[in-house]
Protein backbone atom coordinates (compact mmCIF):
# COMPACT_ATOMS: atom_id res chain seq x y z
CA UNK A 1 0.00 0.00 0.00
CA UNK A 2 1.42 3.72 -0.77
CA UNK A 3 2.74 5.48 1.81
CA UNK A 4 3.97 8.95 2.38
CA UNK A 5 6.66 9.86 4.71
CA UNK A 6 5.30 12.43 8.15
CA UNK A 7 7.64 13.92 10.37
CA UNK A 8 4.85 14.14 13.17
CA UNK A 9 5.93 11.82 15.92
CA UNK A 10 2.85 9.31 17.27
CA UNK A 11 2.34 7.82 20.54
CA UNK A 12 -0.16 5.15 21.69
CA UNK A 13 -1.34 4.20 24.80
CA UNK A 14 -2.31 0.54 25.07
CA UNK A 15 -4.05 -1.06 27.96
CA UNK A 16 -2.96 -4.89 29.60
CA UNK A 17 -5.67 -7.40 29.97
CA UNK A 18 -6.74 -9.75 32.34
CA UNK A 19 -8.85 -12.83 31.73
CA UNK A 20 -12.23 -13.04 33.28
CA UNK A 21 -12.62 -16.57 31.62
CA UNK A 22 -9.99 -18.67 30.65
CA UNK A 23 -10.85 -22.21 29.59
CA UNK A 24 -8.59 -24.40 28.13
CA UNK A 25 -9.38 -27.25 25.80
CA UNK A 26 -7.20 -30.33 23.86
CA UNK A 27 -3.81 -29.46 22.86
CA UNK A 28 -4.02 -29.35 19.14
CA UNK A 29 -0.97 -30.57 16.44
CA UNK A 30 0.07 -27.19 15.82
CA UNK A 31 1.39 -27.63 19.73
CA UNK A 32 -1.50 -24.68 20.71
CA UNK A 33 -4.77 -25.27 22.68
CA UNK A 34 -8.18 -24.36 21.95
CA UNK A 35 -9.35 -21.77 24.03
CA UNK A 36 -12.75 -19.62 24.85
CA UNK A 37 -11.02 -16.84 26.45
CA UNK A 38 -12.94 -13.62 28.17
CA UNK A 39 -10.35 -11.12 27.62
CA UNK A 40 -11.09 -8.03 29.83
CA UNK A 41 -8.95 -4.42 29.31
CA UNK A 42 -7.99 -2.86 32.05
CA UNK A 43 -6.07 0.70 32.74
CA UNK A 44 -2.77 -0.60 33.28
CA UNK A 45 -0.96 1.08 30.21
CA UNK A 46 1.97 0.88 28.26
CA UNK A 47 2.53 3.41 25.35
CA UNK A 48 4.33 2.90 22.44
CA UNK A 49 5.26 6.52 20.49
CA UNK A 50 7.14 5.95 16.72
CA UNK A 51 9.00 8.92 15.05
CA UNK A 52 10.21 9.11 11.83
CA UNK A 53 13.99 7.78 11.58
CA UNK A 54 16.10 6.50 8.31
CA UNK A 55 16.10 2.62 10.09
CA UNK A 56 14.26 0.73 12.64
CA UNK A 57 15.76 1.52 16.12
CA UNK A 58 13.71 0.55 19.78
CA UNK A 59 13.94 1.92 23.31
CA UNK A 60 12.54 0.76 26.10
CA UNK A 61 11.98 2.63 29.86
CA UNK A 62 10.15 1.89 33.01
CA UNK A 63 8.61 -1.48 34.63
CA UNK A 64 11.14 -4.34 33.89
CA UNK A 65 12.65 -2.35 30.78
CA UNK A 66 16.32 -3.97 31.35
CA UNK A 67 15.16 -7.73 31.30
CA UNK A 68 13.93 -6.49 27.91
CA UNK A 69 15.29 -7.19 24.05
CA UNK A 70 15.60 -3.96 22.02
CA UNK A 71 16.06 -5.72 18.87
CA UNK A 72 13.91 -8.44 16.15
CA UNK A 73 13.38 -9.92 19.42
CA UNK A 74 11.30 -7.23 20.83
CA UNK A 75 7.64 -8.37 20.12
CA UNK A 76 7.24 -4.27 18.94
CA UNK A 77 10.14 -4.31 16.65
CA UNK A 78 8.45 -7.98 15.24
CA UNK A 79 5.30 -5.60 15.23
CA UNK A 80 6.53 -2.90 12.82
CA UNK A 81 8.69 -5.31 10.79
CA UNK A 82 5.80 -7.33 10.17
CA UNK A 83 3.39 -4.60 8.94
CA UNK A 84 5.71 -2.96 6.75
CA UNK A 85 6.38 -6.18 4.70
CA UNK A 86 2.40 -6.77 4.72
CA UNK A 87 1.88 -3.34 2.69
CA UNK A 88 5.60 -3.01 1.21
CA UNK A 89 6.68 0.11 2.77
CA UNK A 90 10.12 0.06 4.49
CA UNK A 91 10.73 -0.08 8.05
CA UNK A 92 11.54 2.74 9.52
CA UNK A 93 10.82 4.62 12.39
CA UNK A 94 12.81 5.00 16.21
CA UNK A 95 10.19 3.48 18.65
CA UNK A 96 10.23 4.10 22.53
CA UNK A 97 8.43 1.87 24.51
CA UNK A 98 7.20 3.22 28.21
CA UNK A 99 6.21 -0.25 30.19
CA UNK A 100 4.08 -0.03 33.27
CA UNK A 101 2.11 -3.70 32.25
CA UNK A 102 4.66 -6.27 34.37
CA UNK A 103 7.23 -8.54 32.24
CA UNK A 104 5.89 -12.22 31.78
CA UNK A 105 2.99 -11.10 34.19
CA UNK A 106 0.32 -12.63 32.70
CA UNK A 107 -1.19 -9.38 31.68
CA UNK A 108 -0.21 -9.51 27.97
CA UNK A 109 2.49 -7.04 27.92
CA UNK A 110 4.43 -7.70 24.86
CA UNK A 111 1.19 -8.34 23.05
CA UNK A 112 -0.08 -4.46 23.92
CA UNK A 113 3.38 -3.24 23.23
CA UNK A 114 3.63 -5.22 19.40
CA UNK A 115 -0.54 -3.94 18.74
CA UNK A 116 0.49 -0.28 19.91
CA UNK A 117 3.59 -0.48 17.47
CA UNK A 118 0.97 -1.81 14.65
CA UNK A 119 -1.39 1.18 15.16
CA UNK A 120 1.80 3.59 16.12
CA UNK A 121 3.92 2.29 12.60
CA UNK A 122 -0.02 2.32 10.16
CA UNK A 123 -0.76 6.38 11.45
CA UNK A 124 3.17 7.23 10.93
CA UNK A 125 3.45 5.82 7.97
CA UNK A 126 0.07 7.25 7.02
CA UNK A 127 -0.93 3.59 5.53
CA UNK A 128 -4.91 3.26 4.55
CA UNK A 129 -5.36 0.38 7.08
CA UNK A 130 -8.52 -0.61 9.19
CA UNK A 131 -8.28 -2.08 12.98
CA UNK A 132 -9.37 -4.79 11.19
CA UNK A 133 -6.27 -5.12 8.82
CA UNK A 134 -4.42 -5.11 11.66
CA UNK A 135 -6.09 -7.78 13.77
CA UNK A 136 -5.78 -9.87 11.22
CA UNK A 137 -1.50 -9.20 11.22
CA UNK A 138 -1.71 -9.36 15.08
CA UNK A 139 -2.81 -12.73 15.36
CA UNK A 140 0.12 -13.47 12.83
CA UNK A 141 2.59 -12.23 16.35
CA UNK A 142 1.29 -13.82 18.94
CA UNK A 143 -2.26 -15.10 20.31
CA UNK A 144 -2.92 -12.36 22.99
CA UNK A 145 -1.91 -9.31 20.27
CA UNK A 146 -4.78 -8.79 18.39
CA UNK A 147 -7.05 -8.36 21.67
CA UNK A 148 -5.49 -4.70 23.08
CA UNK A 149 -6.38 -3.61 19.64
CA UNK A 150 -9.73 -3.92 20.54
CA UNK A 151 -10.06 -3.48 24.26
CA UNK A 152 -13.07 -3.35 26.58
CA UNK A 153 -14.24 -7.32 26.80
CA UNK A 154 -14.29 -9.52 24.29
CA UNK A 155 -14.49 -13.77 23.43
CA UNK A 156 -11.45 -15.35 22.16
CA UNK A 157 -11.90 -18.73 20.64
CA UNK A 158 -9.51 -20.37 18.55
CA UNK A 159 -6.09 -19.96 20.21
CA UNK A 160 -7.25 -16.40 21.07
CA UNK A 161 -7.03 -14.67 18.68
CA UNK A 162 -10.42 -14.81 16.97
CA UNK A 163 -12.53 -11.94 18.77
CA UNK A 164 -15.61 -11.25 18.79
CA UNK A 165 -16.26 -7.98 21.41
CA UNK A 166 -19.39 -8.90 23.94
CA UNK A 167 -21.05 -5.82 26.19
CA UNK A 168 -19.99 -5.29 29.59
CA UNK A 169 -21.28 -2.34 31.03
CA UNK A 170 -20.33 -2.69 34.76
CA UNK A 171 -17.15 -0.86 35.51
CA UNK A 172 -14.89 -3.09 37.02
CA UNK A 173 -12.32 -2.50 40.20
CA UNK A 174 -9.26 -4.30 40.09
CA UNK A 175 -5.74 -4.80 42.19
CA UNK A 176 -3.11 -6.74 40.54
CA UNK A 177 -0.65 -8.21 43.08
CA UNK A 178 3.00 -8.16 40.86
CA UNK A 179 5.35 -10.73 41.28
CA UNK A 180 9.23 -10.35 41.13
CA UNK A 181 9.47 -12.86 38.54
CA UNK A 182 7.83 -14.27 35.34
CA UNK A 183 6.18 -17.40 34.03
CA UNK A 184 5.90 -17.66 30.72
CA UNK A 185 3.01 -18.84 28.72
CA UNK A 186 4.54 -21.80 26.96
CA UNK A 187 5.57 -23.14 30.47
CA UNK A 188 1.86 -22.78 31.96
CA UNK A 189 0.25 -24.70 29.28
CA UNK A 190 3.38 -27.49 29.50
CA UNK A 191 2.36 -27.56 33.13
CA UNK A 192 -0.80 -27.64 32.08
CA UNK A 193 -1.10 -30.77 29.97
CA UNK A 194 1.22 -32.64 33.07
CA UNK A 195 -1.04 -32.25 35.24
CA UNK A 196 -3.84 -33.10 33.13
CA UNK A 197 -1.85 -36.37 32.09
CA UNK A 198 -0.87 -37.52 35.62
CA UNK A 199 -4.84 -37.12 36.43
CA UNK A 200 -3.76 -33.80 38.70
CA UNK A 201 -5.42 -31.12 37.30
CA UNK A 202 -9.04 -30.18 38.63
CA UNK A 203 -12.11 -30.28 36.50
CA UNK A 204 -11.96 -27.92 33.60
CA UNK A 205 -14.00 -24.47 34.45
CA UNK A 206 -16.16 -25.07 31.23
CA UNK A 207 -18.44 -22.65 29.34
CA UNK A 208 -18.63 -19.11 30.11
CA UNK A 209 -22.56 -18.24 29.37
CA UNK A 210 -23.15 -17.58 32.91
CA UNK A 211 -20.28 -15.19 33.31
CA UNK A 212 -21.61 -13.46 29.71
CA UNK A 213 -24.64 -13.54 31.27
CA UNK A 214 -23.39 -11.77 34.70
CA UNK A 215 -21.40 -9.14 32.30
CA UNK A 216 -24.13 -8.24 30.00
CA UNK A 217 -26.04 -7.00 33.17
CA UNK A 218 -24.04 -5.47 34.50
CA UNK A 219 -23.82 -7.43 37.88
CA UNK A 220 -20.42 -7.21 39.71
CA UNK A 221 -21.31 -9.77 42.57
CA UNK A 222 -22.75 -12.30 39.94
CA UNK A 223 -19.65 -11.62 37.42
CA UNK A 224 -16.95 -12.53 40.67
CA UNK A 225 -18.86 -15.72 41.54
CA UNK A 226 -18.25 -16.85 37.75
CA UNK A 227 -14.03 -16.08 37.10
CA UNK A 228 -12.35 -19.06 36.36
CA UNK A 229 -8.80 -19.93 35.28
CA UNK A 230 -7.53 -23.57 33.68
CA UNK A 231 -3.91 -22.12 33.54
CA UNK A 232 -4.60 -21.67 37.77
CA UNK A 233 -3.36 -24.76 38.78
CA UNK A 234 -0.62 -24.68 36.41
CA UNK A 235 0.66 -21.23 37.64
CA UNK A 236 0.42 -22.44 41.46
CA UNK A 237 2.23 -25.73 40.57
CA UNK A 238 5.20 -23.43 39.12
CA UNK A 239 5.11 -20.75 41.68
CA UNK A 240 3.37 -22.20 44.54
CA UNK A 241 4.14 -18.90 46.67
CA UNK A 242 0.97 -17.71 45.12
CA UNK A 243 -0.89 -19.58 47.48
CA UNK A 244 0.27 -17.01 50.38
CA UNK A 245 -0.62 -14.04 48.01
CA UNK A 246 -4.37 -15.86 46.69
CA UNK A 247 -5.06 -15.93 50.07
CA UNK A 248 -4.18 -13.06 51.82
CA UNK A 249 -6.68 -11.28 49.44
CA UNK A 250 -9.68 -13.06 50.83
CA UNK A 251 -11.95 -9.90 51.37
CA UNK A 252 -11.77 -9.25 47.73
CA UNK A 253 -15.14 -10.01 45.86
CA UNK A 254 -13.10 -12.66 44.05
CA UNK A 255 -9.47 -13.39 43.77
CA UNK A 256 -7.82 -15.21 40.42
CA UNK A 257 -4.26 -15.74 38.74
CA UNK A 258 -4.27 -13.65 35.31
CA UNK A 259 -3.66 -15.93 32.49
CA UNK A 260 -0.84 -17.66 32.90
CA UNK A 261 0.29 -16.01 35.63
CA UNK A 262 2.07 -15.00 38.06
CA UNK A 263 0.22 -11.67 38.21
CA UNK A 264 -2.93 -12.18 40.94
CA UNK A 265 -6.32 -10.38 40.12
CA UNK A 266 -8.45 -9.22 42.96
CA UNK A 267 -12.01 -8.13 41.77
CA UNK A 268 -13.28 -5.23 44.40
CA UNK A 269 -16.34 -3.63 45.61
CA UNK A 270 -15.13 -0.32 44.48
CA UNK A 271 -11.98 2.11 44.23
CA UNK A 272 -11.95 2.51 47.72
CA UNK A 273 -11.83 -1.20 48.85
CA UNK A 274 -9.10 -1.91 46.02
CA UNK A 275 -6.91 0.81 47.38
CA UNK A 276 -6.82 -0.57 50.61
CA UNK A 277 -6.64 -4.36 48.79
CA UNK A 278 -3.73 -3.08 47.84
CA UNK A 279 -2.19 -1.76 50.82
CA UNK A 280 -2.53 -4.78 52.47
CA UNK A 281 -1.20 -7.15 49.78
CA UNK A 282 2.14 -5.00 50.29
CA UNK A 283 2.29 -5.15 53.56
CA UNK A 284 1.81 -8.52 53.99
CA UNK A 285 4.90 -9.12 51.68
CA UNK A 286 3.21 -11.37 49.03
CA UNK A 287 4.00 -9.46 46.07
CA UNK A 288 6.50 -7.07 44.55
CA UNK A 289 4.01 -3.95 44.01
CA UNK A 290 0.66 -4.29 43.92
CA UNK A 291 -1.60 -2.34 41.54
CA UNK A 292 -5.18 -0.34 41.50
CA UNK A 293 -6.93 -0.55 37.91
CA UNK A 294 -10.33 -0.57 36.29
CA UNK A 295 -11.62 -1.93 33.26
CA UNK A 296 -12.97 -2.29 31.06
CA UNK A 297 -10.52 0.65 29.31
CA UNK A 298 -10.28 1.29 25.72
CA UNK A 299 -7.71 -0.60 23.28
CA UNK A 300 -4.84 1.20 21.87
CA UNK A 301 -5.37 4.66 21.36
CA UNK A 302 -3.78 7.67 19.51
CA UNK A 303 -2.67 10.17 22.09
CA UNK A 304 -1.81 13.77 22.12
C1 LIG B 1 -2.23 -17.35 28.60
C2 LIG B 1 -2.74 -16.27 27.65
O1 LIG B 1 -2.10 -15.03 27.98
C3 LIG B 1 -4.24 -16.08 27.86
O2 LIG B 1 -4.73 -14.94 27.21
C4 LIG B 1 -2.46 -16.61 26.18
O3 LIG B 1 -3.08 -17.82 25.82
C5 LIG B 1 -0.96 -16.63 25.83
O4 LIG B 1 -0.83 -15.90 24.67
P1 LIG B 1 0.61 -15.44 24.10
O5 LIG B 1 1.50 -15.07 25.24
O6 LIG B 1 0.34 -14.44 23.03
O7 LIG B 1 1.13 -16.81 23.53
P2 LIG B 1 1.78 -17.17 22.12
O8 LIG B 1 2.99 -16.28 21.92
O9 LIG B 1 0.76 -17.20 21.05
O10 LIG B 1 2.27 -18.66 22.42
C6 LIG B 1 3.29 -18.93 23.36
C7 LIG B 1 3.18 -20.39 23.75
O11 LIG B 1 2.03 -20.58 24.61
C8 LIG B 1 1.38 -21.80 24.32
N1 LIG B 1 -0.01 -21.52 23.89
C9 LIG B 1 -0.43 -20.26 23.61
C10 LIG B 1 -1.76 -20.04 23.23
C11 LIG B 1 -2.62 -21.14 23.15
N2 LIG B 1 -3.90 -20.98 22.78
N3 LIG B 1 -2.19 -22.39 23.42
C12 LIG B 1 -0.89 -22.60 23.81
O12 LIG B 1 -0.51 -23.74 24.09
C13 LIG B 1 2.20 -22.47 23.23
O13 LIG B 1 3.10 -23.32 23.90
C14 LIG B 1 2.94 -21.33 22.58
O14 LIG B 1 4.16 -21.74 22.03
N1 LIG C 1 7.88 -5.28 24.36
C1 LIG C 1 7.94 -6.35 25.16
N2 LIG C 1 7.43 -6.29 26.41
C2 LIG C 1 7.46 -7.38 27.21
N3 LIG C 1 8.00 -8.54 26.87
C3 LIG C 1 8.52 -8.67 25.63
C4 LIG C 1 8.51 -7.58 24.74
N4 LIG C 1 9.07 -8.00 23.62
C5 LIG C 1 9.43 -9.28 23.79
N5 LIG C 1 9.12 -9.69 25.01
C6 LIG C 1 9.36 -11.03 25.56
O1 LIG C 1 8.11 -11.71 25.68
C7 LIG C 1 8.06 -12.46 26.88
C8 LIG C 1 6.64 -12.42 27.43
O2 LIG C 1 6.42 -11.12 27.86
P1 LIG C 1 4.98 -10.56 28.23
O3 LIG C 1 5.24 -9.38 29.13
O4 LIG C 1 4.17 -10.32 27.02
O5 LIG C 1 4.38 -11.76 29.04
P2 LIG C 1 2.94 -12.01 29.54
O6 LIG C 1 2.36 -10.72 30.06
O7 LIG C 1 2.97 -13.17 30.49
O8 LIG C 1 2.17 -12.40 28.22
P3 LIG C 1 0.81 -13.17 28.05
O9 LIG C 1 -0.12 -12.71 29.13
O10 LIG C 1 0.39 -12.72 26.66
O11 LIG C 1 1.15 -14.63 28.12
C9 LIG C 1 9.09 -11.85 27.83
O12 LIG C 1 9.83 -12.87 28.45
C10 LIG C 1 9.96 -10.98 26.97
O13 LIG C 1 11.30 -11.39 26.92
Amino acid sequence: MPSRPTTAPVRVRVPAKVNLHLSVGERRPDGYHELVNVFHAVDLVDEVDAAPADTLSLGVTGEGAASLPTDGDNLAWRAATLLAEAVGVPAVARLDVRKAIPVAGGMAGGSADAAAALLACARLWQLDVSVDDLVSLAGRLGSDVAFPLLGGTAVGTGRGELLTSVAAPARLHWVFAISDTGISAGAAYGELDRLRDAGAAPSPIGAPEALLAALAAGDVAAVAGRLGNDLQPAALSLAPALRDTLAAGRGALASLVSGSGPTCAFLCEDAAAATVLAAELESAGVCRTARVATGPAAGATVVG
